[in-house]
């Protein structure tokens, strides 16, 4: 049985990411890639399915879990009543070969420990051949893949897994490492354990160091930086929008879905995470990805894409997978690929202006294409699409999706005018004030004095909480106010903001999900966009608290059961944290870069 959602803490060595839970069980890991088919999926099933445990033999085991300060280097310290030893948890950023290093330290007395490796490629599915190939190393092989374990302690078979028991004294230190490598190629060789955690330490402390401290939250803003730079896939530069699938947005749920591909929505705020933290080298490289993944014809665009830029990313389930706490269907894919999604067009625009604005793009860069896609744009911005949410119901005219393509030509005619880049000047601000004047009037209920979700509904959506922060209309406009007031009446659930009623709003799934954090730090900056400032703070601390001990956030949290819900941890809800941390912080408030108004304060 899986841990919950909250017991896991991330590892990863820049290419893929693993979960580790509290009992010490590796219970997720995609291998070589985070979209590559999983070797350890005892997240979505049982044990059998892949899993590396190494934790305590004993029940009564006290366990407290942090990383190294600045690293993604966890350290698990088991405590009982003989003894006390720190199990080092880590993956050096990847060089030629990937690692999972895993050290044992005693401290104290002693301790029993065990371990237990059930190595399943294939999400689960492929049983390898596993051979001893000298003292203290064995082989696990199928079809493409190789894993090659590395074991300070005497390693037996059983029932289809290796096993060990073994104490550890004070002064011992006891190491494993396991490293992924193709089956065509000779074994990679071990690496020295002590000069692999010193690099890594060093590797993620010059990192952090390279950034500016987000005051006074310096060390959550640090840990979800160092999250998110975790959730880069270093070669090309795509960020992956968690690194798991399939955990539930509501337990027992269908609501489940591949997380591991790259949004285009989310480009904006990852942009300005990176830059407001002073990483301006991973925002650049983002900004290099979204030029290479929708380059083509614009009729191509798509609203996601893998993490080298592939488009194929067709969605099928995994019937051998139970899901995590039996929340079925698994999925593997994603169906939303295809969808029509207009306010991509508007992210795009975005994330290219506040690049420009940054200085880390030349003028001229991309703009042909901008001006082709916004020659798209113009054809289809009238078209009913599927919103910020990605719904699988019917297609609406959602009242963001207009905002978004509202800030497309905005963006764009800014960019026109600051840099003198060519452009039908004319056209576009006729069609930016067409856009704005529709969404006026049909987005909008004078009777509730509030934008809804889509036009003529009666209902709402915290995507509406944008509003100010794009700059569409100023924080102080009645029709805001009213609008945050609304959403405070009819979308909070224990002072945290659903996405929208699912009870009402028809996105073709069953109704029933947690509370979004995304949402809910925007509600934080809608509050301080309108001045009130305290509001805003509490929020964003109400927010923080429901951070799991190693400081890392899912997508969703479901107040009744105060557990975490959704795909872990993830970029959205981090990402939203590092801006709002930086609005409330009054550094650069990327709400006040977005709107380019500036944040009213009593
Ligand atoms: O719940 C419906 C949709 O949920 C997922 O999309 C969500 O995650 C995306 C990645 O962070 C985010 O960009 C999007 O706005 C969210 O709704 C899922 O990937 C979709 O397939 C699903 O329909």
């Amino acid at each position: 049985m899986p841990g919950r959602i909250e017991d896991y803490a991330l590892i990863g060595d820049l290419e893929t990411a693993a979960l580790v839970g509290r009992d010490g069980s590796i219970d997720w890991l995609c291998w070589p890639r985070f979209d590559s088919d999983a070797c350890f999926a005892a997240l979505l099933g049982d044990t059998g399915r892949g899993r590396w445990l190494l934790g305590a033999r004993e029940s009564n085991v006290k366990v407290s879990r942090r990383y190294r300060d600045n690293t993604l280097i966890l350290e698990t310290r088991l405590e009982s009543d003989t003894g006390a030893a720190t199990i080092v948890d880590f993956m050096p950023p990847r060089g030629k070969a990937s690692d999972i290093i895993r050290l044992v330290i005693g401290e104290r007395g002693e301790i029993d420990l065990c371990t237990e490796l059930v190595i399943r490629f294939g999400y689960g599915a492929v049983v390898p051949w596993v051979t001893r190939l000298e003292k203290g190393t064995w082989q696990a092989i199928a079809g493409p893949d190789m894993l090659l374990l590395h074991s300070d302690v005497e390693i037996k078979g059983e029932n289809l897994r290796s096993v060990s028991r073994f104490t550890v004294k004070q002064g011992e230190r006891v190491s494993f490492v396991l490293t992924y490598s193709q089956s065509h190629l000779p074994p990679p060789r071990k690496p020295n354990v002590d000069h692999a955690l010193a690099d890594t330490e060093h590797f993620w402390r010059e990192w952090v160091a390279k950034g500016q401290k987000v005051q006074p939250w310096p060390e959550a803003a640090a840990r979800s930086l160092i999250t998110l730079r975790a959730l880069i896939y270093s070669p090309t530069g795509g960020i992956v929008a968690a690194p798991t699938t399939s955990l539930p947005e509501q337990i027992g749920g269908v609501r489940n879905w591949d997380y591991r591909y790259c949004w285009l929505r989310d480009a904006t705020l990852t942009l300005l995470a990176f830059m407001n933290a002073g990483h301006f080298e991973e925002a650049e490289a983002w900004r290099q990805w979204l030029l290479r993944a929708i380059a083509g014809t614009p009729e191509q665009l798509h609203i996601m894409y893998g993490i080298a830029g592939e488009r194929r990313l067709t969605e099928w389930e995994v019937p051998w997978l139970p899901g995590y706490e039996k929340s079925a269907p698994v999925r593997v894919g994603n169906a939303a690929h295809a969808q029509l999604q207009l306010d991509v067009f508007g992210e795009i625009m975005d994330v290219l202006h506040q690049a420009r604005k940054g200085g880390i793009a030349t003028l001229e860069t991309g703009w042909s294409l901008q001006c082709q896609l916004l020659t798209r744009l113009a054809e289809i911005w009238e078209q009913p699409d599927h919103g910020i949410w990605e719904v699988r119901g019917p297609a609406l005219h959602f009242t963001h999706s207009k905002i978004m393509a509202w800030v497309a030509f905005d963006r764009a005619i800014k960019d026109a005018q600051r840099y003198k880049l060519d452009a039908p000047l004319d056209r576009w601000c006729a069609l930016r004030d067409r856009i704005h004047r529709q969404v006026c009037e049909r987005g909008f209920d004078s009777a509730r004095n509030c934008f809804v979700q889509s036009y003529g509904s009666k209902h709402l959506d915290a995507s509406l909480l944008l509003i100010s922060q794009l700059g569409f209309l100023p924080a102080d406009d009645p029709r805001v106010l009213g609008t945050v007031r609304a959403i405070e009446e009819r979308l909070l659930r224990d002072g945290f903001v659903q996405r929208y009623d699912t009870e009402v709003t028809d996105d073709g799934l069953p109704p029933g999900e947690g509370v979004f954090l995304p949402c809910s730090f925007w509600l934080a900056d809608a509050y301080a966009m309108c001045g009130r400032l305290d509001d805003a703070q509490a929020l964003f601390e109400r927010l923080l608290a429901l951070s799991n001990d190693v400081g890392l956030l899912a997508e969703e949290y479901d107040p009744a059961s105060q557990r975490m819900v959704g795909n872990f941890p993830q970029a959205f809800s981090h990402l939203s944290l590092v801006a709002t941390a930086c609005n409330l912080a009054h550094a650069k408030k990327p709400a006040e870069q977005r709107s380019e108004a500036a944040i009213s304060r009593r």
